[in-house]
This record gives C-alpha cells, sequence and structure tokens, in this order.
C-alpha cells in the first residue's frame, strides 16, 4: 500500500513533494524517493528507509526543477531491496519516470512478453517496473517526437488492456508532464488538487487528500476508475477516460486500516466511516451480550481510536486510553518479518496499569489480520491487572490472501483462516472476541457514500474482483512470499547496487 505523489509547479517541487510524503508515509516505510526535471534532466534521490532518514539537505537541494514526483514504499512483490525502491526510470521513449501503489497480477506474463515480443529487460522482481515498460513500450510505438496527450492517453488505454490487478501510477515524461491513472476498478486511491499562486495555477496527484491539504492544495477530485489526468509542465490539464468498461470497486480495507482519518477517498470520509464502524460493531456487541459487563473501552493506538471511542460512545461505557503509544515506532503490520513485528508490539504500546486493574475490559482494534498485535496485547491487559479481557475487531476476520497491494501473500499467515471465531478468542487469549459482521462494514462505508455500488473485500470473502486469481495462483504466491521463504531469500540485502539514474551520489 504505498503512496505516491506527483506536482506540476510554478516553482521548485522539492519541498512540497517532500512535505506530502511525511504526510503519505503510513503508506510505506520501507523506502521513499523522489525524482524531478529540469533542463532536460531528472535529478533523483531514492533509498530504503522514512522519508525523513532518505532525504538530506544535500539531496534536496539536488531535487530542482518545477515537475517532479515521488513514492513511499511497502513492498508486495519483489523484495524489499533498494534497488527496488521507486520512482523506476526508463531512458525510452522520452525519459519515464513512474511511482506505483498497489499490485500487478499478472507481473511475470507480461515480463516475459516485454522481453520476447516488446525487446524490453526488466531488471528486477518489481511489478512496478514491468508497468513502466509496458506505458513506455506502448507509447514508444506510436512513434512520435513530440507526444500529445492523445499519445499519453492512448498507452494508458493499452496499459489497461494489457495490466491486470491494481494500480494507481504516476508517470512523468519528459519535458512534458505528468500522467495519474487508476487501473478500471479503481482498487487502489488517487486524487488530483490544485493550488493558486501568483505565476499561475499548481497541480498535484496523490494517493490521498491528505497530502493535499498538507502541502497547501485544494482537493479538486478522486481520479475516476481507468481514468488518466494528464498536466503538462505549463500547467494545462487535460483527463480522459481510458478504460472500455470502468467501474469504481474500491478496496474497503484503506478504510479499515491503511489510510488516514483525515482522507476523504472516493468521496467517503475515512473518519466517518470509522466512526460508523464503531457504531456498527457496539450494536453487534448488545447483539450477542445485551447484558454485558464491560466498564471500559481501551483502543489499541492508532487506527482503533476513532472506531473504538464511539463504540463506547454508543454503548454508554467509559473510553480510556490504556495504551500508551511510543511515537517513535512505526506501523507494525506493514513491517517486513514477523520477527520484527512481534517485538515492535512490545517496543510500541505499553498500558497504564490503573485502567485495567480489577476491571472488565473491552480491547478494540481496527482488525486482526496475522494475530501479532492482539496475542500480545491481551497478555499485556491481564498483566496489568484486568479481570476479563474482551476483544472487539472493527474489520470481519481476515481470512483470504490480498493480491492486490496489501503484503498478505499466505492464508497460513492469518490467524483467522480456516478457524472459528472461538477458536480465534482461544489462541489470543481473550475472554470473548466479537468481529464485525461484513454486511455492517460495508454499510458503514456506503452510510457516508450510497454512490458505490461494490466494494474490493477479498480479504475477507475470498472475492477477486479481477477474475484472473485462481487456487494455483494463489498457490505461487504463497510458496514465493511468505514469510519463510522470504527470509530465505534475504529479500534486505543492502549490497544490491542500483542500475539508474546516475545523478545521486550519497
Ligand atoms: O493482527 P496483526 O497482524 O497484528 O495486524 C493488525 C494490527 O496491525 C495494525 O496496526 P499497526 O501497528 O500497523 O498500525 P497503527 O498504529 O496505525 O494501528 C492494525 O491497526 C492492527 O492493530
Ligand atoms: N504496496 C504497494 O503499492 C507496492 C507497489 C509495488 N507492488 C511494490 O512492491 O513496490
Ligand atoms: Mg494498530
Amino acid at each position: 500500500m504505498c503512496g505516491i505523489v506527483g506536482i506540476v509547479s510554478t516553482s521548485n517541487v522539492n519541498q512540497s513533494l517532500y512535505d506530502a510524503l511525511t504526510v503519505l508515509q503510513h503508506r510505506g516505510q520501507d523506502a521513499a524517493g523522489i525524482v524531478t526535471f529540469q533542463d532536460e534532466r531528472f535529478y533523483l534521490r531514492k533509498d530504503n528507509g522514512l522519508v525523513r532518514d532518505v532525504f538530506r539537505t544535500r539531496h534536496m537541494r539536488r531535487l530542482v526543477g518545477n515537475v517532479g514526483i515521488g513514492h513511499v514504499r511497502y513492498p508486495t512483490a519483489g523484495s524489499s531491496s533498494s534497488a527496488e525502491a521507486q520512482p523506476f526510470y526508463v531512458n525510452s521513449p522520452y525519459g519515464i519516470t513512474l511511482a506505483h501503489n498497489g499490485n500487478l497480477t499478472n507481473a511475470d506474463d507480461l515480463s516475459q512478453d516485454l522481453f520476447r515480443t516488446d525487446l524490453r529487460h526488466i531488471n528486477t522482481n518489481s511489478d512496478s517496473e514491468v508497468l513502466l515498460n509496458v506505458f513506455a513500450h506502448e507509447l514508444q510505438k506510436l512513434g512520435k517526437l513530440n507526444p500529445t496527450k492523445d499519445e499519453i492517453f492512448a498507452a494508458v488505454k493499452a496499459v489497461h488492456k494489457r495490466c491486470k490487478g491494481a494500480y494507481a501510477v504516476i508517470a512523468m515524461i519528459t519535458g512534458y508532464g505528468i500522467v495519474g491513472f487508476r487501473d478500471p476498478n479503481g482498487i487502489r486511491p488517487a486524487c488530483y488538487g490544485t493550488r493558486e499562486t501568483d505565476e499561475g495555477t499548481e497541480y498535484m496527484i496523490a494517493s490521498e487528500s491528505v497530502a493535499l491539504s498538507a502541502a497547501g492544495f485544494t482537493l479538486v477530485r478522486d481520479i475516476e476508475p481507468g481514468e488518466a489526468v494528464y498536466i503538462e509542465t505549463d500547467g494545462t490539464l487535460y483527463t480522459q477516460q481510458c478504460a472500455d468498461k470502468p467501474h469504481l470497486i474500491p478496496c474497503i480495507f484503506e478504510h479499515v486500516y491503511f489510510a488516514r482519518p483525515d482522507s476523504i477517498i472516493d468521496k467517503v470520509s475515512v473518519y466517518k466511516a470509522r466512526l460508523r464502524m464503531g457504531e456498527t460493531l457496539a450494536d453487534k456487541v448488545l447483539r450477542e451480550r445485551p447484558d454485558h459487563d464491560i466498564d471500559v473501552v481501551i483502543p489499541i493506538p492508532d487506527t482503533s481510536r476513532t472506531s473504538a471511542m464511539q463504540m463506547a460512545h454508543r454503548l454508554g461505557v467509559k473510553f480510556r486510553e490504556g495504551f500508551i503509544k511510543n511515537r517513535y515506532i512505526g506501523r507494525t503490520f506493514i513491517m517486513p518479518g514477523q520477527k520484527m513485528r512481534k517485538k515492535s508490539v512490545r517496543q510500541k504500546l505499553n498500558p497504564i496499569d490503573l485502567e485495567f486493574r480489577g476491571k472488565n475490559v473491552m480491547l478494540v482494534d481496527d482488525s486482526i489480520v496475522r494475530g501479532t498485535t492482539c496475542e500480545e496485547i491481551v497478555q499485556m491487559a491481564r498483566d496489568a491487572g484486568a479481570r476479563n479481557v474482551y476483544f472487539a475487531s472493527a474489520a470481519p476476520p481476515v481470512r483470504y490472501p490480498n493480491v492486490y497491494g496489501i503484503d498478505m501473500p499466505s492464508a497460513h499467515e492469518l490467524i483467522a483462516h480456516d478457524k472459528s471465531v472461538e477458536e480465534i478468542c482461544e489462541i489470543i487469549g481473550a475472554d470473548w472476541l466479537v468481529y464485525q459482521d461484513l454486511e455492517d462494514l460495508i454499510t458503514c462505508v456506503n452510510d457516508v457514500n450510497p454512490e458505490i455500488e461494490s466494494w474490493e473485500c477479498s480479504v475477507f470473502d475470498g472475492n477477486y474482483v479481477t477474475g484472473d486469481i485462481d487456487n494455483a495462483y494463489l498457490e505461487r504466491i504463497d510458496a514465493l512470499r511468505n514469510d519463510k521463504s522470504r527470509s530465505a531469500s534475504n529479500g534486505d540485502d543492502e549490497d544490491n547496487g542500483i542500475i539508474d539514474l546516475h545523478n545521486d551520489e550519497d
């Protein structure tokens, strides 16, 4: 679930890109990158690490130009090597750089086609490098020395025909402009906005609206599924629908966990949706145990706060901050490797004993995925002296792998995969476990925007909307990307040299 941003400005874009990436950091903590363009040259800085660590003053000084794109990465394909940090670059045609959020489901086939038919070499295992080369090849085929919006949109159309899966993309074409587009189902989010200056209107395309507001831009609208938004370097904007049968089916997990609550995605305020999730969860609690004995509702920071607060309100029970979050530890779920995730839960959260001692506590999380957080947390609540420890999840049981840009490749690593709620309750050591029902979750998001007819809910119901996912595919990505095989293949190889643009001294 990476974060992407692109800006066409009237002055240097480096600081605005940096600011946008810092507020998209929650979408990817592994690597960060910015590429800008000025006087026929790209200027690139990318590496593994958080935004604040990757970009030093000396890098920022080199990132000159009024046009640029940026990326924060949470790997879902290939490895976590710095060679796969984004944006990616290809020199022909024109010189194109690209930032991608999502995951292609036919990257292997495309990679073969690119080599055998299009005579293009892919140098990493990243699906994003494949996507860039498909786009570049389709643009090259049109054979124009000066591409216009028509060629750009034609290339996006061809990408939609060849690529399957989820992709929100921003590409920069040397000297011409930036183009942002979403896959025909709009699984991953992308929006754009404007900032007025004395020199003219500036544009930003980004994964979440929060990136716009943080950099002083005003949200215009979401990019439609299948649509492309092309902004030339002089600030002229063109939009066009590039898919034959676009149909909005956005990822519901953005609203559960990924997105920031202060973002608005596909006209859904994430904050409002999470408040609703708290209400419906409270209703479920009351359905299961009308005469419950919950003394206090305690959120598991950070993401569950909004739902937990509203759940307590609906139940008429006290809401208390029983766990304090270490502000210097990032999100644990998107960390690579189970060992690191497990260790980080204890480093990240610490209980305030007096909120637990002798009480029946209802702990609330936004979701239970691998069970890393809740197993630790239930024990911490008991150690802090709780009488009974109840647990509620604002999302339904996560039972199926994700293939659209969330790194959950293996069903066996999901705590709820083949288990009943009672069995999960026993494993996590709780006295009562309540999950949100999927119909209720869908109602929550649809209450905020009733126009969205379908949601991408595969992690909950195993229904993959792109229609190309079968058991053989799921078995293949499981074998390739489960925790064990990844730690054996040592993807975090620091010595991995980057074959890329050479203007980036450390
Ligand atoms: O069952 P698990 O595999 O542990 O995954 C679910 C947990 O991971 C996430 O928290 P995370 O620490 O990533 O981020 P947050 O601070 O935004 O809640 C999520 O909010 C849950 O707490
Ligand atoms: N989470 C994402 O959007 C990942 C983008 C891309 N598939 C990568 O692994 O780098
Ligand atoms: Mg959490």
